[in-house]
């Protein structure tokens, strides 16, 4: 089958979209600390930019983009790195990166910017890496990047990495981002967490079953995230926490009950309306 090459849009941006986690369940702890989970994935046409200028003295530089995290730091930078380790090549780049996703949302923006890194540099690059190697190298930056890499909605076990895809409805989600940014390691630390969760099946998820394992110890060390589920059940729509959170989302039946409830979200929150996607967004605009 050939493989669908992702690209930049008009204004030459490659996209870096958000994900959701409809649900996820904590089955237990391994010995490395890495914990297994059971999780599904959909994407939202919600995304961070970014631009690539190659450059000929093979210095790898961030331009613009967050002031918090250091260019060293910075996940797209860090990919671009592996790239080259893995390769041997020495080209150079400069990426700047246009952040619209909050940080520490469970949107997964920092390992999408660097699955985007990785499928951007491996074009103007001419490394030619096939897609499998792409997600191998960005398993080692995330445990999410390998998803964004693949670009296809699916179910996850282990660690997150055995990934079947799956062809779900793509409705609309009104998204909450408390003003608060929740730490992965910090919940799957938490004593309180609960690890011991009975796996479920597609058939149970497809029938509705969307638990999220986290929530009560998120909900707990972060109020804000509590009250925008408490604010979304007022609406009378099922709230959901995605990931680890902090971001609170519910489904909707329109484009416009989204973006109804979204304009009504106190403005804390920083609510939107977007739409669940089974492709990712950075292959599928075209
Ligand atoms: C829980 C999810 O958000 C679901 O999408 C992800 O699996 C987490 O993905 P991520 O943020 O890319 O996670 P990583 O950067 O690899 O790991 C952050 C921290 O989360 C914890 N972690 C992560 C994944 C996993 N299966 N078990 C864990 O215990 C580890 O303490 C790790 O140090
Ligand atoms: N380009 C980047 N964008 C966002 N975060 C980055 C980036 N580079 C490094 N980071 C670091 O990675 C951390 C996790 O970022 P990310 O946006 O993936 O969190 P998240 O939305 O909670 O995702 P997840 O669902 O994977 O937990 C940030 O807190 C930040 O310190």
């Amino acid at each position: 089958m050939p493989q669908i090459v992702p690209r930049p849009d008009a204004d030459g941006a490659w996209l870096a979209p958000a994900k959701l986690n409809l649900m996820l369940r904590v089955l237990g702890r391994r010995a490395d600390g890495y914990h297994s989970l059971q999780t599904v994935f959909q994407f939202l046409d919600r995304a961070d930019r970014l631009y690539f200028t190659p450059r000929s003295d093979g210095r790898v530089l961030r331009g613009r983009g967050c002031a918090e995290i250091a260019p060293e730091q910075d996940l797209v930078v860090r990919a671009a790195m592996a790239l080259r380790a893995a390769t041997g090549s020495g080209a150079g780049v400069e990426i700047a990166v246009e952040k619209v996703l909050p940080m520490g949302g469970g949107l997964g923006g920092g390992s999408s910017d660097a699955a985007t890194a990785l499928h951007a540099l491996n074009q103007l690059w001419g490394l030619g890496l096939e897609v499998e190697r792409l997600a191998e190298i960005g398993l080692a930056l995330g445990a999410d990047v390998p998803v964004f890499v693949r670009g296809q909605a699916c179910w996850a076990e282990g660690v997150g990495e055995e990934m079947t895809p799956v062809a779900l409805p793509e409705p609309w989600y009104v998204v909450l981002i408390p003003p608060e940014s929740v730490s992965t390691a910090a919940v799957f630390n938490d004593p309180e967490l609960t690890r011991d969760s009975l796996p479920i099946t597609m058939v149970d998820f497809i029938a509705g079953e969307r638990p999220n394992d986290c929530l009560r110890v998120v909900a707990k060390r972060y109020p804000t995230v509590a009250a925008a589920f408490d604010w979304l059940a007022a609406m009378e729509v099922k709230p959901q926490l995605t990931g680890t959170g902090g971001c609170v989302f519910a489904t909707l039946e329109s484009a416009e009950t989204a973006q109804a409830v979204a304009g009504r979200a106190p403005r804390q929150y920083r609510a939107f309306a977007a739409r669940g996607h089974n492709r990712s967004p950075l292959f599928a605009w075209q």
